[in-house]
């Protein structure tokens, strides 16, 4: 379980995350949708560790990143693709992150075959394709078997088999009873693959409701989305005073 409480991030003069609070439940996919900008990053990063809060907290299975004992194990995150040296293969890349994270050298091969990557495992990591990068990242989220999995955007760069793929990923990973929030843009993916959604505008929570509660809102979780996504003075905003 990932818990958010009172979340709030600043850089300079910009409020990135702003006092959001959100829980994220094991066996099922959330989805975590906002507009560019609004926050869903830097809360990834918060979570894991990587940007401290101006206030608030956020909890794996109850402590801090910080706190977690075996952190490999626990969680693991695709925030970027590319995070590894490119002259590296993609099987020193993992087992590199293996002995770093106390996790048995075994567990590369079995990630790398995952992902696709087996046949590939023994190239160098800087010549693969953006879609080749971002399993890479996937594996790499793997490798501690952790219970709990944040995807930033792991469909970018990938084609139709590799969306899809991601789709039954993200879905099997939840069956197995493990918490996994996954950020994307593609509102249509999101409908097939999450059965819940926090939804974030300006740093701020909009919604944390069900896929399927949201999408009874509106004429599809889309419209849905851009309805309450709507910003005064946005673009988006302007539409829908028109239409009313
Ligand atoms: N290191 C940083 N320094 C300054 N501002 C930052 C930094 N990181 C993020 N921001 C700002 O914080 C806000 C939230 O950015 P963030 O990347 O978390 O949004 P996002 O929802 O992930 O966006 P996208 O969908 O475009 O990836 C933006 O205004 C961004 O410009």
């Amino acid at each position: 379980m990932i818990e958010a409480q009172g979340l709030t991030k600043r850089y300079g003069p910009t409020v990135a995350v702003d006092a959001l609070s959100f829980d994220v439940l094991p066996g099922a996919v959330t989805g975590f949708l906002g507009p560019n900008g609004s926050g869903k990053s830097t809360t990834m990063r918060m979570i894991m560790g990587l940007d401290r809060p101006d206030a608030g907290q956020a909890r794996i299975h109850g402590l801090p990143y910080g706190e977690l004992r075996w952190p490999a194990r626990e969680v693991g995150a695709l925030l970027e693709a590319r995070t590894f040296h490119p002259g590296r293969t993609a099987a020193q890349h993992l087992t590199a992150l293996a002995a770093a994270g106390g996790i048995a050298r075994s567990r590369v091969d079995e990630v790398l075959d995952v992902v696709g990557l087996g046949h590939v495992a023994g190239r160098r990591a800087g010549t693969y394709s953006l879609g080749m990068a971002q399993r890479l990242g996937i594996a790499a989220a793997l490798l501690g078997d952790p219970g709990v999995l944040l995807f930033d955007e792991p469909v970018n760069g990938l084609d139709p088999e590799g969306v899809r793929w991601i789709r039954e990923l993200m879905k099997s990973l939840a069956a197995e009873g493990r918490t996994v929030l996954l950020s994307s843009h593609l509102i249509s993916e999101m409908a097939l693959t999450a059965d819940h959604l926090v939804v974030i505008g300006q740093g701020r929570l909009l919604a944390d409701t069900s896929v399927r509660e949201l999408t009874a809102r509106g004429a599809s979780l889309e419209e849905a989305f851009f309805t309450l996504t709507a910003a005064p003075g946005t673009a988006s905003a302007a539409r829908k005073g028109v239409s009313r």
